[in-house]
């Protein structure tokens, strides 16, 4: 579930909901100042998805989606932001950003011995003062800036060199790659548009594969870049942040040109997690940069956690480009495939731990316990390996239940969408949805359109801001103000809070 600002829980004391209503007003503030000095499209870039989690003790939490859209603003944009909460908010005497999830974290059996076995899923969160005079060092919090100090490094060393893509992981390739009854589609047309030589006609182009979280997405688009390199063709592969941080480097650079064309001059260009790009020029360039590559014959291969009608943020013009190729979605591991993954991740591990020893037993009820994901196989396998050279004994199935408990849990959280709420809840109230998008303030359709609002800030990843504009270009505060009645009203009114259950069930089915 998505956070909610602090404070704003069910049943919190009417002044603490007070005080959060001010610390948003004023966060609304600092946005707006940001926005103004940054422009538009600086902006929504990199503060975009920044929200304000909470204020507590003096100290203010912000959150974002990605560990890179947090060592960017922390190495570009903290001189900015202490400034404008100095002013809006002098309570506040240090401010930390943490990722709202983590992603990604390396299969590579070894890469988990040092680390500890439940460090998926962590929350990474680093802190910075808006005044140093003001707040007494914490040899924590000066231990992971130095960390972050020494990552932004590495991202400057890296980010010169954007344009060469962003890096691609070798063991990501084709015959790693494990093919099932719910990815063979887009297995095949990968390697497809891969293996094509230039002169071949572009059968699928787009080429557009879409997927829940850690169903493949990232090694298909890595497999595919390392094979067409392989076949000679010039290939590009970037994450959505890539693309956005190098279109703006090069704007404030003055070498907007020179980006441009080394982007059109490639044969094959791989973006991943499209569903990330935010800003309007942004948007036209990425849009100018498809066009000019499809009418020049030129691959294009996307991934995006959802099809590209539901990418509420891109323009309609990019969405139906995107859709006028190939639109492939990936499915979830059937469990026969999942155990093809778990052997061979247990294969790779046995290579650097011979002793490493996982019975048939063991794997398949792995395989039937983790139904979620590769990204969770991977960290049940790294839990085995930590658990056996531990103990220095085989893994039998009690040790593997203890190792990946954390890990087991029964239904991947259906994907809601704003629409589908608005939809039943108009239904649900017998009014129409057009009457919830409406400007409209009867009783009638007001109380229906905040329970749309409730359920749509607690059933989905959304932010106010986006929950707003999908109600009819709504300010962010008004959706605030109607998720805290509406949690308000379901405290006092036991009906009420039952309504609420049964909406969230049905939407959940
Ligand atoms: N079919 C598969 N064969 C082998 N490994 C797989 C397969 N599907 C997923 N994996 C592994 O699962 C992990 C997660 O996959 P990946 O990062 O490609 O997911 P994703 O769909 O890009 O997720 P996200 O949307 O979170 O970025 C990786 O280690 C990947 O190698």
């Amino acid at each position: 579930m998505n956070s909610r600002p602090a404070g704003a829980g069910v049943g919190a004391p009417v002044n603490d909901d007070v005080k959060a209503e001010g610390n948003q007003e004023a966060w609304t503030r600092i946005c707006r100042r940001l926005r103004s000095e940054l422009g538009e499209d600086v902006f929504s870039s990199w503060f975009g998805r920044l929200e304000l989690d909470g204020i507590a003790d003096g100290s203010a939490v912000l959150s974002v989606p990605t560990k890179f859209l947090k060592s960017w603003i922390e190495s570009h944009y903290c001189e900015k932001i202490w400034p404008l909460f100095e002013s809006e908010l002098p309570e506040v005497k240090r401010v930390s950003i943490r990722v709202r999830s983590s992603r990604r974290p390396s299969f590579e059996p070894s890469a988990l011995a040092g680390g500890p076995p439940g460090a998926r899923g962590a929350v990474v969160e680093t802190s910075f003062a808006p005044s140093v005079q003001k707040i007494r060092p914490d040899p924590k919090i000066q231990e992971s800036e130095k960390v972050l100090q020494n990552s932004v490094k590495r991202q400057i060393d890296f980010d010169g060199d954007f344009v060469n893509g962003s890096p691609l992981d070798r063991r990501l390739n084709f015959s790693s790659f494990l093919v099932g009854r719910s990815n063979q589609l887009a297995h095949a047309a990968a390697q497809k548009v891969a293996s094509a030589s230039a002169d071949e006609p572009l059968l699928y182009n787009p080429l557009y594969l879409h997927a829940t979280v850690g169903l493949g997405k990232t090694h298909l688009l890595h497999a595919v870049a390392h094979a067409a390199t392989a076949v000679t063709r010039r290939v590009i592969y970037l994450t959505a942040e890539r693309f956005m941080y190098g279109f703006v480097s090069a704007l404030k650079a003055q070498t907007a040109i020179a980006f441009k064309e080394k982007l059109r001059s490639i044969d094959v260009l791989v973006i991943d997690d499209v569903q990330f790009l935010q800003g309007k020029s942004i948007q036209q360039e990425f849009c100018h940069t498809l066009n000019a590559l499809i009418d020049a014959r030129r691959q294009i291969v996307i991934a995006a956690d959802r099809p590209p009608g539901d990418l509420e943020s891109l323009d309609e013009r990019v969405r139906s480009r995107l859709a006028g190729g190939l639109c492939v979605e990936m499915g979830g591991l059937d469990e026969s495939l999942r155990i093809k993954i778990l052997e061979a991740r247990i294969a790779a591990a046995k290579q650097m731990h011979p002793n490493f020893e996982v019975p048939a037993s063991v794997i398949g009820y792995v395989a039937s316990a983790i139904q979620t994901n590769g990204r969770d196989l991977d960290g049940a396998v790294n839990r085995l390996l930590a658990h056996a050279s531990l103990n220095g004994a085989p893994i039998g199935l009690e040790t593997a239940e203890l190792a990946i408990r954390d890990l087991v849990r029964t239904h991947e959280p259906k994907r809601i969408k704003i629409e589908d709420i608005q939809k039943l809840v108009a239904s649900h109230f017998n009014v129409s949805r057009a009457d919830i998008l409406s400007a409209r303030r009867t009783a009638n359709v007001v109380r229906p359109r905040q329970i749309a609002m409730y359920l749509s800030k607690m059933l989905t990843l959304r932010s106010l801001p986006e929950i707003g504009r999908r109600f009819g270009g709504r300010d962010h505060t008004t959706v605030l103000h109607a998720v805290r009645k509406i949690e308000t009203l379901a405290t006092a009114d036991g009906s009420l809070s039952e309504e609420l259950e049964l909406l969230k069930r049905m939407l959940m089915e």
